[in-house]
């Protein structure tokens, strides 16, 4: 494993920034009305990077610090924790901490699509696993999800702000129990309830 702090903060930064241009360039690529020559010059440069940026790879992606959240959770909710920095798979999220409960704001986009116009259902379990997760992260509990339970009660539309919550319901010994929602216009369109179990490392 290589954590974000074990490389220079200059590598950090553009790391962080070729993971967002890959992210635009997933939506591009996936979405692109290019002609066909364009789109196969497109795709042998891509191998090309893939093949520079390829060599020597790390076996994991950078991991950053555990206690992240935690600091951010700290500030009271100014300063918020950005999740996926490192890894064009995870949707990325700008977390806001309360004490017992979180906030996020997203857009979802052509990538994230399921039903026609509207997020897939296990996007939309991604992201309640990651506000409910990120919670227990950032008030210090190394936990694991032990189950996730969702109820999808409408679709959740792409292209339109999407506001997503989650907060602590009860701890008992080694279980938390943490609820989620998304919520688009003010309706929910998805809930979530997680049981979170305390590892020791
Ligand atoms: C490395 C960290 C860094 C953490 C860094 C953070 C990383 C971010 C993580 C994001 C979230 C994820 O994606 S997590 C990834 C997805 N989840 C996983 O891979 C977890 C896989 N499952 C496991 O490893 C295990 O099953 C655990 C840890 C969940 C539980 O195993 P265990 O440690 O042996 O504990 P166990 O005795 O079974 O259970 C402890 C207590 O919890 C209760 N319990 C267990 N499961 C449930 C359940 N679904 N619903 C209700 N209660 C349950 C038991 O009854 C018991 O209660 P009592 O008898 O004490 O009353």
């Amino acid at each position: 494993m290589t954590r974000t702090m074990d490389v220079p903060a200059d590598l950090r930064e553009a790391s962080a920034e070729l993971v967002a241009a890959t992210r635009a360039l997933m939506l591009a690529a996936a979405t692109t009305t290019a002609d066909a020559d364009t789109v196969r010059a497109a795709r042998a440069t891509i191998a090309e990077l893939a093949e520079t940026l390829g060599v020597r790879p790390r076996s994991r992606v950078l991991r950053p610090p555990f206690d992240g959240p935690s600091r951010s959770r700290d500030t009271g909710g100014r300063e918020p924790w950005a999740l996926f920095t490192h890894n064009p798979m995870g949707i990325p999220l700008e977390i806001h901490f309360g004490a017992d409960e979180a906030r996020a704001r997203l857009v979802a986009n052509a990538l994230h699509e399921g039903p026609p116009d509207s997020v897939h259902g296990g996007f939309s379990a991604h992201l309640l696993d990651c506000m409910l997760g990120t919670l227990m992260q950032a008030r210090g509990s190394r936990s694991l999800t032990a189950s996730l339970d969702l109820r999808y009660l409408r679709r959740t539309p792409l292209d339109e702000p999407l506001d997503l919550y989650s907060r602590i319901v009860e701890t008992e010994g080694r279980k938390t129990v943490a609820e989620g929602w998304i919520e688009c216009r003010g309706e929910r369109t998805v809930e979530a309830r997680g049981v979170f179990v305390r590892v020791e490392e």
